[in-house]
């Protein structure tokens, strides 16, 4: 399991672990772990060309003293201090080093300034100009352009609001640059406490994170933002509290999934029932059972009117298909588990049949057209067994009264204040997909594909988790472990190509079979 933290329980943490060591160690050990990653990214560090974009504070710090490692071992580095001062004690070292600054900063280094002397034989140019244009600004720019590696340590945790110049304008010459960017902690422009980015911001190969894991690195647009993630060990782990979010890995969400023994049968695995499809959407109905019997329920109950029913029939003769003359469960037989709403519409019937389903004693999903039901009477979620939601950012704005674009600009707050509101486990999907329920840490999932922002993918989730449901996982883990699986079988049906929801269904035992880690020649 990935865990990450905010800005601030970090910083805590920091100063926990601060007070018992000497001063400078925590920067030290990052800065050591920060130039390994750099020099194995490199082909060979001997003359390579490295520009740091180093702000005010220590995560430019971070990066200086990087810088003067690197240089040790023979690269070219070339500070471009961004801000009115530099970490003075990692400016010295990467100068003594042999290393080059240019910037505004640099300037009280500079063999005439009249605040620090000359470091070695270190080249230190005079500020000649505001930033944005003259001597500096270009050789600034000159520098990015031809460098084989960029560092990011204009901004870390410390950082609040959108970037401002110059800070901004670098971040967009590294982002023309040809070489790669490695992040210091966390992408500069990336809000680490919660993946939001206003205005420019760093896109990164690699981010280089010191301690912990921030949770803007594992949300987006942060988490797409901050490449691959290389966790540098401080010695934080012991301050650390409870953490904001979690993530699966593959080794944990192996441990969640059910997996049948010796003694199991079709009833022990898990019954679900699929309360879902209207004669106008059928097609819902066809996809949320697909996903259910494709996640290993020991068998999936259909219930619904005539058209869909026929056509679950015909597509999943697996599945056990009741046809609805009435809204009405009664006659469907024993779950352990309810899927209900996709394309199941939001007239009458539709609103009894909902309400039948929640007034059964068994957890419970609700989606798409269930919610859209609900949002006009949330007194419909009450009862006592679990209740899992599985809106998109537009279904959760018309079910809270919220602004979609609110909730897309910070979707772990608005699904934490809507699990809160309305009592219940709130998967909330989009690119990174979050379940929130109240009282303990969020779960955050990162392992789908753009690709699957198409037509009936979510149909598909709400079977997945409404079969992990019966299999009986707990809501939250039941939605994490879904959302994990439907983006790992988002990311098989694709393939770098465009995906189809059915798609996604089929490809979930592949998904399986590869967080298994079951060779092909030895599947039971
Ligand atoms: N505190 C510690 O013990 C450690 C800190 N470390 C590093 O230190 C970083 C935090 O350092 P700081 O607290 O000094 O803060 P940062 O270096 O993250 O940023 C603060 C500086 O950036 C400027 N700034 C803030 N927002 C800005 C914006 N939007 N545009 C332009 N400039 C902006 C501020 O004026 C301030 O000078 C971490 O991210 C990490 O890289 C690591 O060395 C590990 C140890
Ligand atoms: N940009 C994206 N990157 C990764 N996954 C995405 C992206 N956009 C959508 N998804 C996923 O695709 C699915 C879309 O579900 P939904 O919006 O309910 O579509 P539909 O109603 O057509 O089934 C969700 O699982 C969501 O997390
Ligand atoms: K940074």
């Amino acid at each position: 399991m990935f865990t990450a933290y905010t800005a601030d329980q970090i910083r805590t943490a920091e100063r926990a672990l601060m007070a018992t060591l000497p001063e400078g160690t925590l920067m030290r050990r990052a800065a050591t772990g920060l130039a390994a990653v750099c020099a194995a990214l490199l082909p060979r560090v001997y003359g390579s060309r490295v520009v740091l974009l180093v702000g005010s504070g220590d995560n430019g710090g971070d990066a200086l003293y990087a810088g003067a490692t690197l240089t040790g071992r023979g690269a070219a580095v070339t500070a471009v201090l961004a801000g009115s001062r530099a970490h003075e004690a990692g400016l010295a070292a990467l100068l003594a080093a042999g290393g080059r600054a240019t910037g505004h900063s640099a300037a009280a280094f500079s063999p005439g300034g009249a605040a620090a002397p000359r470091h070695g034989d270190a080249l230190v140019t005079h500020e000649t100009a505001v930033w944005g244009g003259g001597g500096d600004a270009d050789e600034a720019r000159r520098a990015v352009e031809r460098a084989d590696l960029i560092v990011d340590g204009l901004v870390g945790i410390g950082a609040s609001g959108a970037l401002r110049e110059p800070y901004a304008g670098l971040a967009e010459a590294a982002g023309r640059a040809a070489a790669p960017v490695v992040a210091v902690d966390v992408p500069s422009g990336v809000d680490s406490s919660t993946g939001r980015v206003e205005g420019a911001a760093i896109r990164a190969a690699v981010t280089v994170t010191m301690g912990a894991r921030k949770t803007g690195l594992l949300v987006d647009p942060g988490a797409t933002l901050a490449g691959r993630i290389e966790l540098v060990d401080i010695g934080l782990g012991p301050y650390l509290p409870d953490p904001d979010v979690t993530a699966l890995t593959r080794a944990s969400a192996r441990g969640l999934l059910p997996r049948p023994a010796a003694e199991s049968d079709k009833y022990r695995r898990g019954v679900v029932g699929v309360a879902a499809g209207s004669d106008h959407y059928t097609g819902a109905a066809v996809l949320a059972v697909g996903g259910a019997l494709n996640a290993g329920a020991g068998m999936v109950r259909y219930a619904g009117p005539a058209r869909p029913a026929g056509q679950v029939r015909a597509r999943w003769p697996e599945a056990v298909v009741t046809e609805l003359d009435a809204p009405d469960v009664d006659a469907v037989g024993r779950v352990q588990a309810w899927v209900v709403g996709p394309g199941l519409g939001t007239g009458e019937w539709a609103r009894e049949l909902l309400r039948r389903v929640l007034a059964t004693d068994v957890p419970v999903l609700v989606d798409a057209d269930g919610l859209n039901l609900v949002a006009r009477d949330v007194s419909l979620l009450r009862r006592t067994a679990p209740v899992l939601i599985t809106p998109h950012a537009g279904e959760l704005a018309r079910l809270t009264g919220t602004a979609r674009g609110a909730i897309e600009a910070a979707p772990l707050a608005h699904a934490r204040a809507a699990a809160a509101e309305l009592g219940v486990t709130v998967l909330l999907k989009g690119s990174t997909t979050v379940v929130a329920e109240e009282g303990t840490p969020t779960w955050v999932n990162g392992t789908g594909t753009p690709w699957l922002a198409t037509g009936g993918t979510g149909d598909v989730l709400s079977g997945v988790a409404g079969s992990l449901l019966a299999q009986g996982l707990g809501a939250r883990e039941a939605g994490a472990c879904g959302a994990y699986l439907h983006g790992l079988a988002g990311r098989i049906a694709a393939a770098g190509a465009p995906l189809t929801a059915a798609g996604v269904a089929e490809a979930l035992p592949a998904a399986i079979r590869e967080l298994n880690e079951i060779p092909a020649a030895s599947q039971r």
